[in-house]
């Protein structure tokens, strides 16, 4: 149909514009006035409501009255009688109620099979007009539950049952009427449709309960409901009261009008048919427009709700069609398809867009979800997460892997995988470090292969990325040339194994410069004569195994020979045990040096004897070892000693390396020089290190800028087995860090900072096992250990004794465990230190001392507990309370920065103050302050009780800024550091 005018359309139909504008009004269409035009499909809505016989055409079942009241007076509808009540019925009639639900249900001819239970019902919705119609047909009319109130009029369809929680609004309204595609529930199909169970008939799915006769459009035809097909509620009668016809299933059903149209949908709501509860009570709740609500009717549209469509509008425009509902569903088999009634057309629309919610809900997942919901149906579920099983497939995880690096490897969030640790008893964050056993316990889990790749293979990996081999001499046989053995000093405390490096190296530096003054670089290099040659030495001047131990934890291995210090007044003790360990364990042969032979009572047989235990067996008892007796402090037998060492190493190993290759090697320690910078001595192992050389040691890289022997001499190379302490390199490395030449120092650098990430990484998971003070207890608890293990350093080697005894004489409470002292020194906590308080898992006791350089970093970065004390009687208090597990909660204390001294002002009144510059960190106003002099606390417990910058005063001043700095204390040197913190409240763990 053409558009034609309101007035030109009266005419047509031989009543009044303005009746027409009422109706229109309450079928939702809005017009501006008796001129404006109207659209095709309204003008057939209109027509069939105002048409008498029309209206019982649609319904079937109800004849009249669809139109419940609209219809002009007089014209009674057919079941209009019954109507009257339509308007009010409902609920609440809102808009327009009245509208003729059922009316357009009534197309629904299709009585089908009536799903809905309780036919009589028929109240409501389209079911509604079964009433009268009586089960009329549209099975509709079987909704059960008439929806709000049955009510006479329902009948129709009750369409009108619909009342559509949103009566009243939409009356007229703006609607979307005109609009074809609109959702809107107006008889178009507009969305309602779902709602209600109205629209029945065309509502879509039959499916859906409610599908009154709309529901007709699903093939689903079979679905008992005429109409409506299958849902229960089907055709208008669909369950729901309010659903017309469509018998609306889903819960809005309970919307009275929902008519025919009712389409479900997807919703789950309608229970078939009349089943739905909902229907029921929505009446009672929502406001149901009266019980018209017409538009229910028309819900038809293909809108899942369907016909009553409508439904959302009360008065929609639904109503009134006649056919309406139904509409849509015309294809559908049970559809109106059939039903001439205009209503189809936009039905048809309707249904052409929007297919009911079921199966469009479906058809939302992509593919991916879909296959991923499958997938799901099969992963195994933890503690209520569920991962996909890898199968056995292996994954690589570096040392020190977090959740999240695990969650990158398998594809899975690794929150989930934090739920699953939850589930395994272990409380990890998603990006903390995890040890190896809790990366395998999760791999095993989840069914996948774990491999931790352990620094060294990663370093491999990482210079074989750089077309680089580490640690492999290159060339052929005829390229390797002997080299001298590096010998590592081991034995019991006391039993002079410093003194005899002392001796050794005083006596017979190399290069005849005895006498001349050494210096201590780590290690150094002696000649010997044997059998009339000259043959060269290199000792690691480091004593005792823990740093031979350490370096060995690093992957290094630097000693070729142990010399076993024994001293003969002694004999065997504990830690002459643990050398024989460590040495074994490396493979490295040994020689025996039985010291202080000049001591009265020394017994260098039962030396002997002892060692038999322990595998060691002297030549002279048919053995393999050499033992030599010395006397450390007097010098005597030391060649013999130097002898005994070269010839073990010409009789158990072939040392060769390459000379021509570019230089290789260890770094044995390493520190920061005020002047020179980053000083590292390293051995050679193979190549010749050159001056100007770029190189990378650890994640330290640089330049050769120059090389120094330990006699402090300038060096330009360094062949194998040469250790000399290299200048240029960027920052400090560690004992154990391996360097090697590249061919520039871009490739260093990216080398060195690669290594550094990835330290960083493994130190953090070491970190979180590592021993403190304040875990020590708990670790003793869960058997971890038996022995708390401690390092003492401090400014005065009186005062390191006299903690030393005091400590040890802690009763720990039992036998079973107890204090054991890895190591002691005097002066700053060195990387030394660190180190050995790292692999010995010991905690350090500072008392008067600090790390010099970075080391405060460093033991952060590696977990190492550094407890700072300058009263002797404070530091026993709290290793005791350690050991006993009395630790209350304590002030920790917290380094807020450095400042180094460059200047001194004397101010009168106030005294010295400290022109300082920021070195790190901030300097804050009334923090805690110490003055380190040379690495050694001078004082403590001041307060930075002035800080200004320049004239004025400041409140901090952060790192690379110059301040003054009033401690209210007058002792104060250029280049002291002042080190300040404050305290803070720290809860035991
Ligand atoms: N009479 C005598 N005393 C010696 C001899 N060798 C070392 N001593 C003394 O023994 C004590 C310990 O010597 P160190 O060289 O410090 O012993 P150490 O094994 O290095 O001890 P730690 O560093 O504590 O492990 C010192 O007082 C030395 O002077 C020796 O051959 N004869």
């Amino acid at each position: 149909m053409a558009k034609v005018r309101v007035y030109e359309l009266a005419k047509e139909l031989g009543v009044e514009s303005k009746v027409v504008m009422a109706k229109l009004r309450e079928l939702g269409e809005f017009v501006r006035s008796a001129s404006s035009t109207i659209e095709a499909p309204v003008v057939r809505k209109l027509t069939d409501e105002l048409k008498p016989g029309s209206a019982g055409s649609k319904g079937g079942g109800r004849p009249s009255s669809s139109e419940s009241k609209p219809r002009p007076r007089g014209e009674s509808a057919p079941g209009e009688a019954a109507r009257p009540a339509a308007p009010k019925p409902g609920p609440k009639p809102g808009p327009k109620p009245g509208p003729k639900p059922g009316a357009p249900s009534a197309e629904a001819p299709k009585p089908g099979p009536k799903p809905a239970p309780k036919p009589a019902a028929a109240q409501s919705g389209q079911g509604g007009q079964g009433v009268q119609g009586a089960q009329s047909t549209q099975g509709g009319q079987a909704a059960p539950k008439p929806g709000p109130k049955p009510g006479p009029k329902s009948e129709r369809g009750g369409g009108a049952p619909k009342p559509g929680p949103k009566p009243g609004p939409r009356p007229s309204g703006p609607r979307p009427g005109n609009n074809p595609f609109s959702t809107q529930a107006t008889g178009m199909g507009a969305k309602p449709g779902p709602r209600q169970g109205g629209g029945g008939q065309g509502a879509k799915p039959g499916p859906r309960p409610g599908g009154g006769q709309g529901g007709g459009a699903r093939p689903q035809a079979p679905r008992p409901g005429g109409q409506g097909g299958p849902r229960p509620g089907g055709g208008q009668g669909a369950p729901r009261p309010g659903g017309g016809q469509g018998g609306a299933p889903r819960p809005q059903a309970p919307r009275p009008g929902g008519g025919q149209g009712a389409k479900p949908g997807p919703r789950p709501g309608p229970p078939p048919g009349g089943p739905r509860p909902s229907p029921m009570n929505m009446p009672s709740s929502r406001p149901t427009p009266p019980a018209g609500a017409g538009r229910g009717g028309g819900g038809g549209r293909g809108r899942p709700g369907g016909g009553g469509g409508g439904a959302p509008r009360p008065g929609g425009g639904g109503g009134p069609r006649p056919g309406g509902g139904g509409g849509f569903g015309g294809p559908r088999p049970g559809g109106f398809g059939g039903r001439p009634g205009g209503g189809r057309g936009r039905g048809g629309t309707a249904g052409a867009f929007g297919r009911p919610g079921g199966p469009r809900g479906r058809s939302r997942k992509s593919k991916k979800a879909r296959r991923q919901e499958f997938n799901d149906l099969g992963a195994p579920s933890f503690g209520g997460v569920k991962i996909p099983s890898g199968n056995g497939r292996s994954i690589r995880l570096s040392r020190g892997a977090s959740l999240a690096d695990f969650g990158d490897k398998i594809e899975v969030n690794p929150a989930s995988l934090v739920q699953v640790m939850m589930h395994l008893g272990e409380m990890v964050t998603a990006t903390q470090s995890l040890p190896d056993e809790t990366l395998q316990l999760l791999g095993e889990e989840l069914k996948y292969k774990v491999e931790v790749v352990s620094p060294e293979d990663e370093d491999r990996e990482l210079l074989e990325s750089f077309s680089i081999e580490f640690g492999e001499d290159a060339g052929t046989d005829e390229d390797l040339r002997p080299r001298p053995p590096v010998v590592t000093v081991m034995g019991h405390v006391d039993h002079g194994k410093t003194k005899l490096l002392d001796t050794v190296r005083n006596s017979n530096v190399i290069g005849g410069e005895a006498g001349g003054i050494t210096q201590h670089i780590g290690a150094y290099q002696v000649s010997t004569e044997v059998d009339g040659e000259d043959r060269k030495i290199t000792f690691i001047d480091t004593p005792g195994h823990e740093a031979f131990t350490a370096m060995r934890a690093r992957g290094a291995q630097a000693t070729d020979i142990a010399v076993l210090v024994v001293a003969a007044d002694d004999g065997v003790k504990p830690q002459t045990a643990e050398a024989i360990d460590h040495a074994k364990a490396a493979d490295v042969p040994i020689v025996v040096a039985v010291n202080k032979i000049d001591v009265e009572g020394a017994d260098p047989q039962r030396v002997r004897a002892q060692l038999t235990e322990y595998g060691l067996v002297a030549e002279e008892y048919g053995g393999d070892v050499q033992f030599v007796d010395i006397s450390a402090l007097r010098g005597e037998n030391i060649d013999a000693l130097l002898e005994s060492i070269v010839l073990t190493s010409d009789a158990a190993l072939d040392l060769r390396a390459n000379p021509g290759m570019e230089a290789q090697g260890l770094a044995i320690e390493a520190y920061l020089d005020r002047g020179r910078g980053s000083t590292a001595t390293v051995l050679v192992q193979r190549g010749t290190l050159n001056v100007g050389d770029s190189i990378v040691c650890g994640d330290a890289y640089g330049r050769v800028r120059a090389m120094l022997d330990e006699n402090g001499a300038n060096v330009d190379s360094a062949e194998p087995s040469r250790p000399v302490q290299v200048l240029g390199l960027t920052n400090v490395p560690s004992a154990g860090d391996n360097f090697l030449v590249v061919k520039d120092d871009r490739v260093a650098r990216q080398i060195a900072q690669q290594r550094e990430a990835r330290e960083r990484f493994a130190q953090q998971a070491k970190a979180t096992r590592r021993v403190t003070l304040d875990n020590w207890q708990k670790t003793l608890e869960e058997g971890e250990r038996t022995e708390l293990p401690l390092l003492i350093k401090g400014d005065m080697s009186g005062s390191v004794e006299a903690l030393e005894e005091a400590l040890l004489k802690i009763d720990a409470g039992g036998d079973e465990v107890g204090i054991r002292i890895v190591g002691r020194g005097v002066g700053a906590i060195t990387q030394n230190d660190i180190n050995l308080a790292a692999t010995s898992d010991a905690i350090i006791i500072g008392f008067n001392v600090r790390p010099e350089g970075k080391n405060s970093q460093l033991a952060d970065r590696m977990g190492v507990d550094i407890r700072y004390y300058s009263v002797i009687y404070s530091a026993i208090e709290e290793v005791e309370a350690a050991v006993k597990g009395l630790l209350k909660p304590i002030y920790e204390e917290a380094t807020l920065g450095t400042a180094e001294i460059r200047e001194i002002f004397k101010v009168p009144k106030i005294g010295n103050v400290a022109g300082s510059i920021v070195r790190s960190g901030i300097v804050r106003r009334n923090a805690k302050a110490r003055l380190v002099r040379d690495g050694v606390v001078v004082s403590d417990n001041l307060t930075v009780e002035s800080l200004r910058r320049f004239k004025d005063d400041a409140t901090e001043v952060r790192e690379g800024y110059e301040c003054g700095i009033g401690l209210g204390h007058n002792d104060l040197r250029l280049e002291d550091v002042i080190e300040v913190y404050e305290m803070r409240e720290k809860p035991r763990d």
